[in-house]
């Protein structure tokens, strides 16, 4: 689904992801974690096309991406949450499902002049599809809610809605667990394994090892910039050269 090859970007001559490659398979839920600083989140923008590489190529579903605008990656299926999720402050939290659209007639010239009840019926469709979505990740009871009113760890469940009302078929989630209380992380978790029962591939940079171990079959480690290794979670937490990594990183 996904294959990172040979990918490099510097700031000011400083390497921050250093000739990365590896891949997702389909269907597969892989987690990309490492000690901070590793160059995860520079990985998930170059993947994303927030930053452009400076050499090596991004495959999603076998077509080169790496020179293409993130709005069309994102009509290609890809779709990634931050770190930090930043939704519209005083949209409710229905319209910020909703403005996630993708190909919304509406906003096209001639549609919008011609064809003013197909617009409204996909519009209808849209709202019934946002609310589904809402329903499914519990956000329901705060639907008409301005998301700035959101804990934490509602706004990481807005911005999977978010991502799933653009329509993926590969979602890059950027720490889903981080600043979530125990009982949201659950719900976090079930609905992930849930999304990817119906065939949706994950790349989860995440530090929360729980959630690692449960969810991902598989892990690509990096440090430095560089790809340490893959395999199992447990595999790869007793692996010298991942154990050393980490506790570099914390002496650091
Ligand atoms: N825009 C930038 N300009 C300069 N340096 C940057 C920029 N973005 C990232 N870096 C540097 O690149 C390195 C990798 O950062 P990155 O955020 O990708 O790491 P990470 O593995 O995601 O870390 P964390 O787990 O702490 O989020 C860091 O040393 C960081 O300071």
């Amino acid at each position: 689904m996904l294959e990172v090859q040979s990918v490099s970007k510097s700031f000011d001559g400083f390497r921050a992801v250093d000739g990365v490659s590896f891949a997702v398979a389909r269907g597969a839920i892989t987690g990309l974690i490492g000690p901070n600083g590793a160059g995860k989140t520079t990985t998930f923008n170059l993947i994303a096309g927030t930053l452009a590489p400076d050499a090596g190529s991004i495959r999603v579903d076998g077509r080169a991406i790496e020179h293409e605008p993130a709005h069309r990656r994102i009509a290609a299926g890809l779709a990634r949450t931050f770190q930090i999720p930043k939704p519209f402050a005083a949209m409710t939290v229905l319209e910020n499902v909703l403005a996630a659209a993708q190909d919304q007639p509406g906003e096209r010239l001639l549609p919008a002049l011609f064809a003013r009840g197909a617009v409204r019926a996909q519009e209808r469709r849209n709202i019934e599809r946002a609310r589904d979505i809402i329903a499914f990740l519990e956000l329901s009871r705060v639907e008409r809610e301005p998301a700035r009113v959101l804990s934490g760890g509602q706004r990481k469940l807005l911005e999977l809605a978010r991502v799933l009302m653009a329509g993926p078929k590969l979602i890059l989630l950027d720490e889903p667990a981080a600043g979530v209380n125990p009982a949201l992380l659950e719900t976090i978790m079930a609905r992930i394994e849930e999304i990817n029962a119906r065939g949706i591939t994950f790349l989860i940079i995440e530090h929360n090892m729980d959630l690692v171990a449960r969810l991902c079959g598989e892990v690509v480690v990096m440090a430095e910039g560089r790809v340490l290794g893959r395999g199992r979670p447990a595999e790869m937490a007793r692996d010298p050269r991942v154990v050393e990594a980490y506790l570099g990183g914390v002496a650091a």
